[in-house]
């Protein structure tokens, strides 16, 4: 390919996603030519396109099912036969995402923000080499920003075949499978058998821990696993070992407790985490360190081991969360153009936007018994939150832990909206907030913040909406 158009910029952000553009606009917006490098056509990254954004419109669809399903089965309402239209709830998705990439295409212009499409490797510790539509385009760049991500693992003996596919399969959507297997019950996993369930897919999840969403604390998990194992085949301590491509279906053959052998199923979703992308963009060229995973090791500022390279998101390490690569992403622009600013969160939540949801943010119990954290904890049943019951729920629970000196260290919710919910924790924890600071903050009533509230009341031992009493 010939050389074609190259260019010389002060900032340089390699991949597109939330932290990627967050790192190129904020770049600009202190006064830096910068260049931001993306491989598919429209910017936004995996979140925005195959990932974040997409899921959530599907789940949202997928909830209103659910709650109609609910309404229906207690007599308040009826309908003769609940239908969808696939191809307009694909139609629905696309719009949301097509509204979104194309905000960001414009927020990217007013910039001035020039967007270089096509796959970017390093050639030396300056320059990036672009492959684009029309030839090698050069970039030559003062600070580089390493934002590339992760994609979906495979594991080797899953023959490639259409009916396997990742999450970026699943939210394309072809059909609705019959009987999908949903191997690994992360985020992910768990996300989509919910949209894929609620359109009438018979849903098995095979996870080799003893427990779905690996990371939270079991109690948290517990009320959402309840619910879920009246609708999916639900296999712990179980994996997947071998795996037949046949013509009339998936084949599979598992290990552990929940073992089959041999058992037929339509799709096959692989979810068993991401692994970073730091191998495929030649860093080595430009003197960055890549670990053997694919990881690019940073200090608190996102510098990499090459002083004018940064890199941030999920190739630097866990969680690999958007939300955690955005304020990464501006922190790099800043230190870039001379700020003092240090990237040190107390902590980031996390949450599976199932239904119902799960959220967790700072230590949880099993990382506190781990670790040799003296807590206490405070824990509310959602059954007494009149506002629980009033949506016709009461399955959710909000817990709150503390050190020995009241202060707030972790929070876990799993209930409708314990997404939104848990910022409230994330906040109290941000803040250094003790007990005294959320009980005596009067939360709106009737609304499931209050829950926040009553946990740490029950800490307190001053609970009046449940029967709590102090511990002597
Ligand atoms: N809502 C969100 O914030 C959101 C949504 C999607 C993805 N993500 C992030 O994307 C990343 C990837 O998510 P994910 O759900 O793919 O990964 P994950 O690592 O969260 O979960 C994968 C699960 O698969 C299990 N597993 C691995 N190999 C297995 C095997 N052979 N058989 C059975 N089980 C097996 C693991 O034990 C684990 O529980 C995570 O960091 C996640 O936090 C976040």
């Amino acid at each position: 390919m010939s050389d074609v158009n190259n260019i010389k910029t002060e900032v340089v952000v390699l991949g597109s996603g939330p932290g990627g553009y967050s790192a190129a606009f904020r770049a600009a917006d202190l006064g830096k030519k910068v260049v931001l490098v993306e491989r598919y056509d429209s910017i936004g990254g995996v979140c925005l396109n195959v990932g974040c954004i997409p899921s959530k419109a599907l789940l949202h669809v997928a909830k209103v099912i659910n709650e109609a399903r609910h309404l229906e089965k207690d007599g308040l309402i009826s309908f003769d036969n609940l239908t969808f239209n696939k191809d307009k709830i694909l139609g629905y998705k696309d719009k949301i995402v097509g509204q979104l990439t194309g905000g960001l295409k414009g927020l990217a212009k007013q910039r001035k923000v020039e967007i270089v499409q096509g796959y970017g490797k390093f050639t030396g510790a300056n320059e990036i080499a672009v492959e684009t539509k029309d030839g090698v385009k050069k970039i030559a760049f003062e600070n580089a920003i390493i934002a590339v991500g992760s994609s979906s693992i495979k594991l080797p003996f899953i023959p490639e075949d259409p009916r396997i596919i990742d999450s970026t399969g699943a939210l394309e959507m072809k059909e609705v499978p019959k009987k999908m297997l949903v191997i690994g019950g992360g985020i992910i996993g768990l996300e989509m058998a919910q949209v894929y369930s609620e359109l009438g897919t018979e849903i098995t999840v095979v996870e080799f821990m003893d427990q779905l969403m690996g990371a939270a604390d079991k109690d948290i998990v517990k009320p959402y696993e309840k619910m879920m194992s009246k609708r999916y085949d639900i296999r712990l301590e179980t994996k997947v070992t071998k795996v037949e491509a046949k013509k009339d279906g998936l084949y599979v053959s598992m290990e552990g407790k929940k073992a089959a052998n041999g058992e037929r199923f339509d799709r096959i979703l692989l979810a068993v985490g991401r692994t970073p992308n730091g191998k495929l963009i030649d860093a080595e060229k430009a003197g960055v360190n890549v670990d053997e995973r694919g990881f690019i090791a940073v200090n608190n500022q996102l510098k990499t081991n090459v002083p004018h390279i940064y890199a941030i998101g999920d190739v630097v390490g866990q969680p690999m969360l958007a939300h955690k690569a955005v304020p990464e992403g501006r922190i790099a622009a800043e230190v870039i153009c001379g700020m003092k600013h240090y990237f040190e969160p107390k902590c980031i939540p996390a949450v599976a936007y199932t239904d119902p949801e799960v959220a967790w943010v700072g230590v949880t119990e099993k990382e506190a018994k781990e670790k040799g954290i003296k807590y206490d904890k405070g824990v509310f049943p959602w059954a007494a939150s009149g506002r629980s019951l009033s949506i016709g729920r009461n399955e959710g629970m909000t817990k709150v832990l503390y050190d020995e000196n009241h202060v707030i260290i972790g929070a876990g919710i799993v209930g409708p909206n314990a997404g939104e919910l848990i910022a409230e924790a994330a906040l109290a924890i941000e803040m250094g907030c003790d007990a005294e600071d959320i009980s005596l903050t009067i939360h709106p009533h009737p609304t499931l913040t209050e829950t926040l509230m009553m946990a740490t009341e029950v800490y307190e031992g001053t609970a009046t909406d449940i029967y709590a009493p102090k511990k002597k």
